[in-house]
């Protein structure tokens, strides 16, 4: 028998770390938020969060409040939803709150890319170096010339005066992206067949990226949870190997007009010894950050025009300004020439649309990993204990973006929510009496706050002023409803609609 004694009390030992892992054990201390782990052992909630986050911390909130802790596949997470505190964790040292580690881990599992330690550092400083202020102007140049080319291109040969039909979620996205993709990766050299030859193989060869990118996009919600099917297991390994194979170093170095953000981002890497698998695979997720939202956005940019014609009118009104400064008539083929910079800094009411585009259909979960235990203290003074080895999570989209206190009518697109009488940014907006910071945040905020955004803008600007400058548009079915946002995608970013919506264009000249 006492033999028997130890081998029990290992197995009790094991049971109870098991238990302890699975969350089991874990009860709410004093100062903490209030604590939820679900039914379910290690994976607690994340059937419903996943299902639709959006409507499972709203349902959390009007249960436990604005803070509350909630177990997520083996994670404790603490969602901060009142957005006058959440200057608290966006402005957090990063010895406190991590933004990295949770990054890090999250390019390891979807893009197989271990990081560097300063990567994100790395990537910071040349991102402000040429993705904002005159870095920017050689960029927006390059994208405006490639977005009226392909947009030329789609229409094809002797079409003038004929009526185009399309999927407008498809023609935004492939547009945007195709375009992004060219200014930001470069283009073909020309070779002995010439300079055509060598733009039909970017029109050719940016298409073909296109269909294989969608693929990828539709797994990603999947991948990132970790809950992929064998089948889908090996898709993705399959079109990874298709992405690493085309932005591959060895096929860079045959590119010409290659963004300085992308070239120099790869010499870096040279620098500090990264080796050329590593890059590659580094370079398909700057292809996924850089192209993966804007695509979505305007689609539903111009959707939100079409449906509301009081905006329509407003924003041409304004294009239609900025073409005959520039000298020419609006309604004829244009010579950019200029216009790049003067699109970037002009179309204050079109900035105030995509701001409302973007507060309605951008929602990104932002998430830091509790480095160390901490005190988190309320905008009302309230301070809440939070645990190292935890994470902290913002979901903005419900906290600010569609809360009627600080928006009233949220789900309405109004163009001008953005726009002071005189015509200057408003940046202005209360809770309740007192002031909210942030209001908008589709960018995120703090130390990972989109180094794209500024790119980001004005390629939706210079969307739509050439659709509106070539185009005519309008929608096949008038009564057209606005589609649902897909429920998989809460957290990721910028939505995608449930189903595609067909609308029709032709040339106003
Ligand atoms: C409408 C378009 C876009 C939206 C809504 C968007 C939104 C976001 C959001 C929410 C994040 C994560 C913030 C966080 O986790 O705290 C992010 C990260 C990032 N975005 Fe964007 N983005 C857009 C376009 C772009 C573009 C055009 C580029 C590049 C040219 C870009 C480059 C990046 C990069 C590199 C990161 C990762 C930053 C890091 O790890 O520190 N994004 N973006």
């Amino acid at each position: 028998m006492s033999y028997l004694l130890p081998i029990l009390l290992s197995l009790a030992a094991l049971a109870i770390g098991l238990l302890s892992l699975l969350g089991v054990f874990r009860k709410r201390r004093p100062n903490e938020p209030p604590l939820d782990m679900g039914t379910l052992p290690w994976l607690g909630h994340v059937l419903p969060f996943r299902r639709n986050t959006n409507e499972f911390l709203r349902a959390m909130q009007k249960k436990h409040g604005d803070i509350f802790t909630v177990q997520l596949g083996g994670h404790c997470i603490t969602f901060l939803m009142d957005p006058l505190s959440f200057g608290s964790v966006v402005k957090e040292s990063k010895t406190n709150l991590d933004f990295e580690h949770f990054a890090k881990q999250l390019v390891a599992t979807v893009f197989n890319y271990h990081a560097l330690e300063n990567d994100n550092q790395l990537l910071k400083i040349l991102s402000n170096k040429h993705l904002m202020g005159d870095g920017l102007t050689g960029l927006s140049k390059s994208m405006l010339k490639h977005l009226q080319n392909l947009m030329l291109s789609k229409v094809g040969q002797g079409a003038q005066g004929e009526w185009q039909v399309a999927g407008l979620f498809e023609y935004s996205y492939n547009l945007l992206f195709r375009a992004g993709y060219l200014a930001l990766f470069g283009v073909e050299a020309t070779d002995e067949q010439g300079e055509q030859s060598a733009k039909e193989a970017d029109i050719i060869g940016s298409e073909e990226l296109f269909t294989q990118f969608r693929k990828y996009d539709q797994l990603f919600p999947i991948l990132a949870y970790s809950i992929e099917s064998p089948k889908q297991w090996l898709q993705a390994k399959r079109l990874k190997s298709f992405f690493w194979d085309l932005l591959s170093i060895k096929k860079m170095y045959t590119k010409v007009n290659i963004s300085p953000w992308i070239e120099e981002r790869q010499r870096q890497m040279d620098e500090y010894g990264v080796d050329h698998i590593m890059q590659n695979r580094y370079m398909f997720i700057l292809l996924w950050a850089s192209q993966g939202n804007t695509g979505p956005s305007s689609f539903w940019l111009l959707l939100f025009l079409l449906k509301h014609p009081e905006a329509l009118r407003a924003v041409r009104a304004e294009v239609d300004q900025l073409v005959r400064e520039s000298g020419q008539e609006p309604g004829t083929e244009l010579n950019l020439g200029k216009l790049a910079k003067d699109i970037q800094l002009g179309l204050p009411t079109l900035d105030s649309a995509i701001d409302e585009n973007l507060r309605l259909t951008t929602a990104p979960v932002l998430i830091r990993s509790v480095v160390k235990a901490m005190m988190l203290k309320m905008a009302d003074g309230r301070e809440y204990a939070l645990r190292k080895g935890d994470r902290l999570a913002l979901f903005p989209y419900l906290s600010a973006h569609i809360n009627p206190e600080i928006h009233p009518e949220p789900g309405t697109f109004r163009y001008d929510r953005f726009l002071n009488p005189d015509g200057t940014k408003k940046t202005l907006f209360y809770k309740g009496g007192q002031k909210v910071n942030y209001y908008n945040m589709p960018w995120g905020s703090g130390v990972s706050m989109c180094p794209g955004r500024f790119f980001a803008m004005n390629e939706l600007k210079q969307f739509i002023f050439l659709m509106l400058s070539l185009f005519d548009i309008e929608l096949v079915n008038p009564d057209e409803e606005i589609p649902e946002i897909d429920c998989k995608r809460w957290g990721f970013g910028a939505m995608q609609p449930t189903r595609e919506v067909q609308f029709r264009y032709r040339f106003r000249f």
